[in-house]
């Protein structure tokens, strides 16, 4: 009886707490309702989504009077998830806060599985992938691959990022040959040092300047280290917002943008930077070799396995030297652990 009794009241105080919340959202809806009623809110403005916590969200005005600062806004509950990045139109209410009415459409999306594996937008309008390598942590083998292979899938155009090239190891013949390989294939690859601030302004400032970038890689890389050299000052880890406003939401999940003092912006998160081949299927794999993609409808066989079976396009281009060994091997070891992890129904490996 008295477990029946504790399930009952479970069930209820569960029934409370999401009536509580529909209240409110609800509340929130009908307020937002009457000031669009009541004419009380201010004309229609563009804003960019700087960060999305719990219900509200940090919107910079770009244009009018508010140019420039950052507005609390409440988003109309017809609109789908809005993310950071994202391009908004809103319109000012009372108190400096503010309605976001409509979105515009996304260039393009970085996707991550949420608590239940679902791909969920995390953030919105990103140009460029900047993928941190170093001599030191070595890079796993066919990391940079799947990295590579991922922001293929996006859409974003990566850029290889060499950092902590003041480390002799920089210019050993196995991370030379590693990159020279890869600009071979027409990536990008810069080398930067976090331990050399003035030149890494120089060298990265082109590159970051009018575009939106995120950097990405292994622990220890040094992406923290990058960034907090290129924004001096930002507290990297925790946003604008204080410590109560923050109470109770996942700041560290949260995307942040950030304006780079010398042009440029930077969307940054621990879940970002962990950016990964989050359930991609075989095609999505094969477009993102770029080496690769362009063989395969040579195979024999049109349901050709790329494992060894005759007249398969890739051991050709192999053997011409138009595919190396290594892109080959890392392709296939992709694959097959894509292949047993499906099996097994996991999601596949990010690291
Ligand atoms: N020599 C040298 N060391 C660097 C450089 N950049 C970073 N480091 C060092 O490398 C270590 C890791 O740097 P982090 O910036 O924490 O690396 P991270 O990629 O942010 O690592 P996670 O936070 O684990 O993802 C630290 O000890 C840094 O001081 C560099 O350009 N040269
Ligand atoms: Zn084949």
């Amino acid at each position: 009886m008295a477990k029946r009794r504790l399930n009952k009241q479970q069930h209820w105080r569960i029934q409370k707490v999401q009536e509580e919340r529909a209240k409110r959202a609800d509340r929130k809806e009908r307020q937002i309702d009457q000031e669009l009623s009541a004419g009380t809110l201010g004309d229609e403005q563009q804003g960019l989504v700087i960060a999305h916590y719990g219900q509200q969200l940090e919107v910079e005005a770009l244009e009018g009077e508010q140019r420039g600062q950052l507005i609390r806004c409440h988003a109309r509950a017809n609109l789908a998830s809005l993310v950071t990045g994202d391009t908004v139109v809103w319109r000012p209410g009372a108190e400096g806060t503010g309605v976001i009415v409509a979105r515009h459409d996304r260039r393009t999306e970085l996707l991550r599985p949420d608590n239940y594996g679902q791909l969920k937008p995390v953030a919105a309008n990103i140009d460029q992938i900047l993928l941190v390598i170093a001599p030191e942590p070595e890079p796993h083998a066919n990391l940079i691959d799947r990295y590579l292979v991922a922001a293929e899938v996006t859409g974003i155009p990566p850029v290889l990022l060499l950092n902590k090239a003041d480390l002799a190891e920089a210019k050993s013949a196995s991370i030379v040959g590693l990159l020279q390989g890869y600009e071979q294939l027409g990536y990008q690859v810069l080398r930067t040092s976090a331990r050399q601030p003035e030149e890494l302004v120089a060298q990265l400032g082109p590159w970051l300047k009018d575009r939106t970038s995120v950097f990405v890689g292994q622990s220890g890389v040094g992406k923290s280290s990058l960034i907090q050299q290129l924004m001096p000052g930002e507290d990297i880890r925790v946003g604008a917002l204080s410590e109560g406003q923050r109470k109770g939401t996942h700041t560290t999940t949260t995307a942040r943008l950030f304006h780079l003092p010398a042009g440029g912006r930077l969307v940054d998160s621990p879940g970002i930077r962990e950016f990964g081949l989050w359930h991609i299927t075989e095609d999505q794999l094969i477009d993102g070799f770029i080496d690769i993609s362009p063989l395969v409808g040579h195979c024999r066989f049109r349901n050709c396995r790329h494992q060894g079976e005759p007249g398969c396009a890739l051991d050709a281009a192999v053997k011409a030297g138009k595919l190396t060994s290594k892109r080959r091997a890392s392709f296939e070891r992709i694959l097959s652990d894509m292949e047993s992890q499906q099996s097994r129904g996991l999601s596949p490996r990010t690291d």
